[in-house]
């Protein structure tokens, strides 16, 4: 069987090497030629997966891709030919939740506020969002949910318009899927007129893809007024980066939200279980073994240590300004690609195992330590 896996996945042979042969890809330049003898195709983000890609292949048993975002997929075309597809729903909800509580703590920082005076909007509660709620549930930050779908679905929840946020949260992070039509479409979610319309200081996060924002837009406000707080993983036109945007960006990264070792590692990992699955084979490995131990794994706190010391306690595990950094200094000579390709290692918060006789523990236990 000849598995064609992206270069950029993790742990492809660990998991994959027992079911067939594997050849690797740069993810942004695999052609109809190269696929067409393949059986199984594991793609990231970055691979437009569609009739012209297939066209040349008649031997395409199953397509997977470790990612959340379906975006890429042409899964309409899949079912046609009768591929099965997986994704990876939920493997780096994590990450990205941490990624917007490392932000949000060092603007704290940066900007000498408290984050449990702050109310934060999350536009998009599903396995992120509801993660990230849940995580700023637990350490008592109040939050505005705003998610047309679920609340169209009947989902319990005190659910609010994505207007009422806008006006109304010191923070508005998105966390919506990029859908191109219909009722619930999130092409430019944000755009020029919601962006105009917003009151200075507002901090506004993406990171779910670039296009939910209207870049072009933000870029005139930030020129004309330069009075929001911007934090951008996700950036429209992807690796080709409206630049100028840039210095009005407090904190830019390159898509890199979901890299954490863990949440890559979970991906590639549950597409090894689908396509076990699908061929009858009790998957035989699971992802601890595969993974490096962490540099910094026990702390102990004192009694008297506060929660306004958590952004520190985050920023130990993760700082996003480290990113932030690598970003604005190789851009050029690396290129966005190859940024996100030699991302530096990143771990989660639960590899920190926290003890002592501290009585926020609990709480820091449901935020996503270990205790
Ligand atoms: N920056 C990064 O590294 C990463 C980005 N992503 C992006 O984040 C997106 C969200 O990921 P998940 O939470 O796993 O997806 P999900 O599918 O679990 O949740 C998305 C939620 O957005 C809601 N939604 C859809 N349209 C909406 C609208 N118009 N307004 C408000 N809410 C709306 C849905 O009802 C759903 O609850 C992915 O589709 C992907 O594009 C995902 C992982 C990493
Ligand atoms: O899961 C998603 O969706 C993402 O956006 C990933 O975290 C990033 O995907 P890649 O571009 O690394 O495939």
């Amino acid at each position: 069987m000849k598995i064609l896996a992206d270069q950029n996945m993790p742990l492809v042979d660990a998991f994959f090497a027992p079911l067939g042969e594997i050849e690797r890809f740069d993810g942004r330049a695999l052609t109809p030629e190269m696929v067409k003898d393949a059986d199984v195709l594991l793609t990231r983000s970055v691979t437009q997966v569609n009739a012209n890609l297939l066209a040349q292949n008649t031997s395409l048993k199953f397509v997977g891709t470790a990612t959340i975002g379906v975006d890429h997929i042409d899964q309409d075309y899949l079912a046609e030919r009768q591929v099965p597809f997986a994704s990876a729903p939920g493997c780096n909800a994590v990450a990205v939740a941490e990624y917007v509580l490392s932000a949000v703590f060092a603007l704290a920082q940066e900007q000498h506020f408290s984050l449990f005076d702050k109310t934060i909007a999350i536009v998009g509660v599903g396995n992120i969002g509801q993660c990230l709620a849940d995580k700023l549930g637990a350490i008592g930050v109040k939050t505005l949910l705003v998610d047309p779908p679920r609340q169209a679905r009947g989902d319990m929840g005190d659910w609010h318009s994505l207007e009422t946020a806008l006006a109304e949260a010191d923070i508005i992070t998105f966390h919506v899927p990029l859908v191109k039509d219909g009722e619930h479409c999130t092409y430019h979610l944000l755009d020029k007129q919601r962006i105009d319309a917003l009151a200075e200081g507002k901090i506004l996060i993406n990171a779910s893809r670039g296009d939910v924002i209207d870049n072009q837009a933000l870029l005139a406000r930030q020129q004309a007024e330069d009075d929001l707080c911007l934090v951008l993983d996700v950036w429209e036109n992807e690796p080709d980066i409206l630049e100028e945007l840039l210095p009005y960006v407090e904190l830019a990264t390159a898509h890199i939200a979901g890299h954490t070792l863990e949440g890559k590692g979970r991906g590639t990992l549950m597409l090894y279980q689908a396509l076990c699955q699908h061929l009858n084979i009790e998957p035989s490995s699971d992802l601890t073994q595969h993974l490096p131990t962490p540099s910094l794994t026990q702390l102990t706190l004192s009694e008297s240590w506060s929660k306004e010391e958590l952004g520190a306690l985050v920023h130990l595990i993760y700082d996003v300004r480290r990113d932030d950094a690598i970003l604005r200094a190789q851009l050029h000579s690396h290129g966005f690609d190859l940024l996100r390709k030699t991302y530096p290692v990143r771990r989660e918060l639960s590899t920190l195992t926290l003890s002592g006789n501290n009585p926020y523990l609990s709480a820091l236990a449901a935020f996503g330590f270990s205790i």
